[in-house]
């Protein structure tokens, strides 16, 4: 069969402020096997400039790194070792080539899975990553492959990408490669392989289907990618598999309609994370006095020092806290914690630009980030706290400083 974006009717694209793109090696490789080629990155480029017309957020993720590095020195061979070598070589280029294509600044940045599993390592890459965006950059991320080896290595960009979809607070992952989308078998090899446009839920009979191997450029295949969409779901993000070689495909979904493979997200992206914060176990507990309660619950702020009166128990950045009020010792919420205990008895009582001159460093303003934080029993304002759109609130968590003098 003709294996071509043509076979998936138009669907509608569920709505998003901020997505993550994926784009495999085998829509940049060029075709002499080596260096990249702009002819498909410069249409997915356009898509990425139209949405931040339309007030969206993208994330890149791009491969591309050993198709780069190869053209630029002669070795033979495919092993682990040789990848990460061309993977270094080429990363630079496939950075500036990016840049080319953008009219924002581009900037590298190069994760691996450990680095998300470490919950610091974790946080300091989502608050670079949020202030890229806040500040009108286009953060573009790979795999790095110099230290991601063997039971460090993630696998491939496509699982990378569903966990930086997590990372962000993306509404969307979208994968961008050389075939529409999925098909019950192996496209070029199975005569009776058919699209399948939606998939809700990733089942072992899929991922059987997907299993054919990747084509002659990429690494991961199909499987990868409905690995990656089944991560992405169980977060709460639905995924479009779609043809980034297909300009028609790509004009399309800047318009809002998906020519591919929607797979649907499992669960509330709010939700999920809800359900996890208000079930992991506390490392210790912040008393904050009421009036920074209040700009919690009412004004969905974030935690400034200010409004932390005392702190109980040892705990680390990235540890989650419960939030007591100190007058009555309600518990009002839990949260992830910007500070270690050490540090926030340091810093407790204080306003937010004393923060870098006690500790003589600084992680940011907040405490505990609006983002990272659940209120008990008051579901309304955790809605109020993570907006739908993944864009900050008209109310600036800093407001909560004026709240808490
Ligand atoms: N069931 C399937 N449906 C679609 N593509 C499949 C399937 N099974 C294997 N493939 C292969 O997966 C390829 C896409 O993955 P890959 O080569 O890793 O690309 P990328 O570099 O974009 O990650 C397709 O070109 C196709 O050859
Ligand atoms: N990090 C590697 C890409 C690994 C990978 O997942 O490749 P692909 O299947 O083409 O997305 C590189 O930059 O070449």
């Amino acid at each position: 069969m003709s294996a071509t974006a043509k076979d998936f009717a138009a669907q509608p694209l569920p709505s998003w402020r901020r997505a993550v793109l994926k784009v495999g090696s085998s829509l940049l490789a060029g075709f002499d096997g080596g260096g990249l080629d702009p002819r498909y990155a410069a249409g997915l480029a356009r898509f990425i400039e139209s949405a931040r017309e339309q007030q969206r957020e993208v994330v890149l993720v791009s491969s591309g790194a050993v198709a780069a590095g190869r053209s630029r020195i002669q070795a033979g061979g495919d092993g682990l070792v040789l990848r990460q070598a061309l993977a270094s070589l080429g990363q630079a280029s496939l950075i500036a080539f990016w840049q080319q294509l953008s009219s924002v600044p581009v900037a590298q940045v190069l994760l691996t899975h450990d680095d998300l599993r470490n919950r610091r390592r974790y946080l300091n890459a989502r608050a670079s990553l949020r202030e890229l965006l806040r500040l009108g950059a286009l953060p573009v991320i790979n795999e790095n492959d110099t230290v991601a080896v063997d039971e460090l290595k993630l696998g491939d960009n496509d699982n990378l990408a569903a966990a930086v979809a997590s990372l962000v607070d993306a509404d969307l992952l979208l994968i961008a490669t050389d075939i529409g989308g999925l098909y019950s078998g192996h496209p070029q090899r199975d005569p009776s392989a058919r699209p399948i446009e939606r998939v809700a839920a990733v089942t072992p009979e899929l991922l059987l289907a997907a299993s054919g191997g990747a084509g002659a450029l990429g690494t991961g295949g199909m499987r990868t990618k409905l690995e990656a969409a089944a991560k992405a779901a169980t977060a709460g993000v639905a995924t479009a598999l779609f043809c980034g070689r297909d300009s028609d495909v790509v004009d399309a979904l800047a318009q809002g309609r998906l020519h591919g493979t929607l797979v649907s997200a499992q669960s509330d992206r709010l939700r999920a994370r809800k359900q996890w914060l208000r079930h992991a176990p506390a490392s210790g507990s912040l008393l904050i006095d009421a009036g920074a309660a209040n700009a919690l619950r009412v004004r969905g702020a974030s935690l400034l020092p200010g409004g932390v009166v005392a702190v109980q128990g040892e705990f680390r950045r990235g540890d989650v806290v419960e939030l007591r009020v100190a007058e009555g010792d309600d518990a009002v919420g839990r949260g992830l914690v910007q500070y270690s205990a050490g540090e926030l008895v340091r810093i407790k009582g204080r306003h937010s630009r004393d923060i870098e001159a006690v500790l003589g460093f600084g992680y940011g303003e907040s405490v505990v980030h609006r983002d990272d934080l659940v209120m008990i029993g008051d579901k309304t304002v955790f809605a109020a706290v993570i907006p739908e759109t993944g864009v900050e609130p008209a109310t600036h968590p800093s407001a909560n400083s004026e709240a808490t003098p």
